[in-house]
């Protein structure tokens, strides 16, 4: 069967890995998360001294972006993708509130963007690749023959991801994932360079009152039936 390009955006939290990567599993394709790579090059800065308190060294960043190299190897315990920043897994790491907290800013600054952007088409290039992010429908992959939009009431992504850190033993008050959930979702929105919307020629999905299982069944029954027009 031919293969496509399916693009999942949306709001931050909202299960739009989760969909991506049991789909991705199931028929076959590559699963790639863009997110992973803009909170990988957060971590980089962070841990490079490109942060001063919240105030970032942009020449310093720009001029260090093409040393920073980003891969993916699938972990078999979690069958997902784990994210590796010049060859050292820094799945735990990106996934930290300080990462979370840090990681908007950063994504909006074009040089980045347009970094990372490149490397996304690279991956896509052969098709049979799902990709979930912010601007996957809008500006990596336009072509893309099924894109989503996912949403869901900042309250219900802040419960879910309070719930997953808390699941790994990680201390994080529900204020401040809401918080986090609310800025991040600012910045998405606000930015200049690709900012977040919905396609026009995306389909809609609000999982607010799903489980993930009815949203896995329903993302299916959109591909099919994309393969089968
Ligand atoms: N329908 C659902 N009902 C309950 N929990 C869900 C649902 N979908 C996803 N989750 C849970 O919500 C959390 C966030 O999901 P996920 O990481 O897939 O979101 P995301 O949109 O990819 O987030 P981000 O963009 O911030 O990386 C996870 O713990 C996941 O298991
Ligand atoms: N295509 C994308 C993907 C992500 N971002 C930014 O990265 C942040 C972290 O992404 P998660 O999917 O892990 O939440 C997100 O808040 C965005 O700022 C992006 O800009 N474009």
């Amino acid at each position: 069967m031919k293969k496509i390009t399916i693009a999942i955006d949306g709001f931050s939290s909202c299960g739009k890995s989760t969909m991506a990567k049991d789909l991705a599993r199931e028929i076959g394709y590559i699963y790639i998360d863009s997110g992973a790579m803009y909170r990988a090059v957060t971590l980089y800065s962070i841990e490079n001294g490109i942060f001063t308190g919240n105030d970032i060294d942009t020449e310093k960043l720009k001029k260090q972006i093409k040393d920073i190299h980003i891969s993916f190897q699938l972990n078999p315990e979690t069958g997902r993708p784990d994210t590796y920043l010049n060859g050292a897994n820094v799945e735990k790491k990106i996934r930290t509130m300080e990462v979370s907290s840090r990681v908007s800013p950063i994504a909006a600054l074009d040089f980045v963007r347009e970094a990372m952007v490149a490397r996304q088409q690279a991956m896509g290039k052969a098709k049979g690749i799902v990709m979930d992010g912010r601007d996957i429908g809008t500006t990596v992959f336009p072509d893309a023959e099924l894109k989503i939009f996912v949403t869901a009431s900042p309250e219900i992504r802040a419960q879910r991801r309070y719930d997953e850190l808390k699941a790994k033993g990680e201390e994080a008050g529900f204020d401040e994932i809401l918080e986090n959930v609310r800025q991040r979702d600012y910045i998405d929105q606000n930015r200049e360079v690709s900012p977040l919307r919905k396609a026009d020629d995306a389909l809609l999905l609000d999982n607010s009152h799903m489980t993930i299982s009815q949203q896995k069944e329903w993302l299916a029954e959109q591909f099919d039936k994309v393969c089968k027009s």
